[in-house]
């Protein structure tokens, strides 16, 4: 069942999905410290919702990142904080309705407070997951806006799904030509993307060029494009991974998925310049392999929660099986 292809243009790759995930997965060194093995930043968590950060911030925990975070607003803290005592949540977002009476030099002074909150951490954190559940208010957006700058300027990667798409579909200058940036948009993100940045409608008849073309006119970041398979490309070619995952769609699957692809890609990274350059893999965009790596996990994990659970299968269910879908692959010990 386990495939990734490659899908267009030269040489196919020779990776799959397994290889993939045992080649970038650390080993448990009794050596590394608390951190080695990524310290994850989740943007997101408003007034509506508060699952899809804590899916995503959890995910990147019970994959293997030693630390996580969430950066949200106040009333959505307290309610994440409740879901799990292992995320340390910052409640430093504000949203324009609790400082309706503030003119624009208090918002201005208010922007500034928040930016410098999250800089007092930016430096430590190996990859952000901007969007899941960020809302879409606007001066929330635009103090998210200026922490992608910061962490663009750091060089932190950054993957950007949910509301973060809204954001950068309306401002693409945010990612354009950052090679460290992951977007991860499923069906009506990925038109609204095509719509602004290519100025026409999805293309079923095009699947490959089309998602290349995106990716190069974005400055070949990279393009995870959720669906029946999971198509990835950063420009050069498009991969795909159709692992069977299930036919269960509640909703939470993507916000596992960015959190995922945020360990991975942090962990592609570190083998990348660990001394293992020898294989291709070792020598493929990070972006991508943290892509192919979220994807093939999700999927597993989906497969073996609906064994279990059937048509009750829920997003926390699937969070459950990840641990021992990658243990399936990669030992820990
Ligand atoms: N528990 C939580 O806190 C969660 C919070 N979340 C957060 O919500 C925010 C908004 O994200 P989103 O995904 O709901 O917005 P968007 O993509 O515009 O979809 C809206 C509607 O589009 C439709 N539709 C969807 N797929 C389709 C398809 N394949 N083909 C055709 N139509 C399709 C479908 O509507 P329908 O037309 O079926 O009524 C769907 O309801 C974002 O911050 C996200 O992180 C989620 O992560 C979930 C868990
Ligand atoms: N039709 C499908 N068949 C099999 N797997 C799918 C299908 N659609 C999506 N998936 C899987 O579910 C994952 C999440 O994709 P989905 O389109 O549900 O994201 P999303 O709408 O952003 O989710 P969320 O509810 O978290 O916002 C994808 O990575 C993909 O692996
Ligand atoms: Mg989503």
């Amino acid at each position: 069942m386990e495939a990734v292809k490659c899908l267009s243009g030269g040489a196919s790759l020779e990776a799959n999905a397994e290889s993939v995930l045992r080649t970038i997965t650390p080993s448990l060194d009794p050596t590394r410290h608390k951190g080695q093995a990524g310290k994850i930043a989740v943007i997101g968590g408003c007034r509506e919702y508060t699952g899809a950060p804590y899916f995503a911030a959890i995910s990147a925990l019970k994959i293997g990142a030693d630390l996580s975070h969430v950066f949200c607003t106040e009333g959505a803290a307290t309610v994440i904080k409740s879901y799990s005592p292992e995320l340390i949540v910052h409640p430093i977002l504000e949203e324009s309705y609790n400082i309706s009476g503030v003119n624009d030099e208090g918002k201005r002074d208010i922007s500034k407070k928040i930016l410098s909150e999250f800089d007092k951490w930016m430096e430590r954190f190996d990859c952000l997951v901007v969007g899941p559940g960020l809302g879409r208010d606007p001066f929330l957006l635009e103090c998210v806006s200026k922490i992608m700058t910061r962490a663009r300027q750091s060089n932190v990667p950054i993957v950007v799904d949910g509301d973060g798409l809204f954001l950068v579909t309306n401002s693409i200058e945010l990612v354009s030509g950052y090679r460290l940036a992951v977007l991860t948009p499923n069906v009506n993100e990925y038109k609204r993307l095509v719509q602004k940045v290519l100025g026409c409608d999805v293309n079923d008849q095009n699947t490959h060029g089309e998602l290349l073309s995106l990716s190069k006119q974005i400055g070949n970041v990279t393009i995870l494009r959720k669906g029946k398979s999971d198509l990835i490309s950063d420009g050069e070619k498009v991969q795909s991974v159709s692992i069977y995952g299930s036919t269960r769609r509640c909703g939470g699957q993507g916000d596992i998925l960015s959190g995922s692809v945020a360990v991975f890609l942090f962990w592609a990274r570190q083998c990348n310049s660990a001394a293992e350059r020898e294989s291709t893999i070792s020598r493929t965009n990070p972006a991508v392999l943290g892509c192919i790596a979220g994807s093939a996990l999700l999927r597993k994990a989906a497969a073996l929660a609906f064994e279990h659970k059937k048509r009750s299968t829920l997003t926390t269910d699937i969070i459950e099986h990840l641990g021992q879908s990658l243990e399936a692959i990669s030992l820990a010990s």
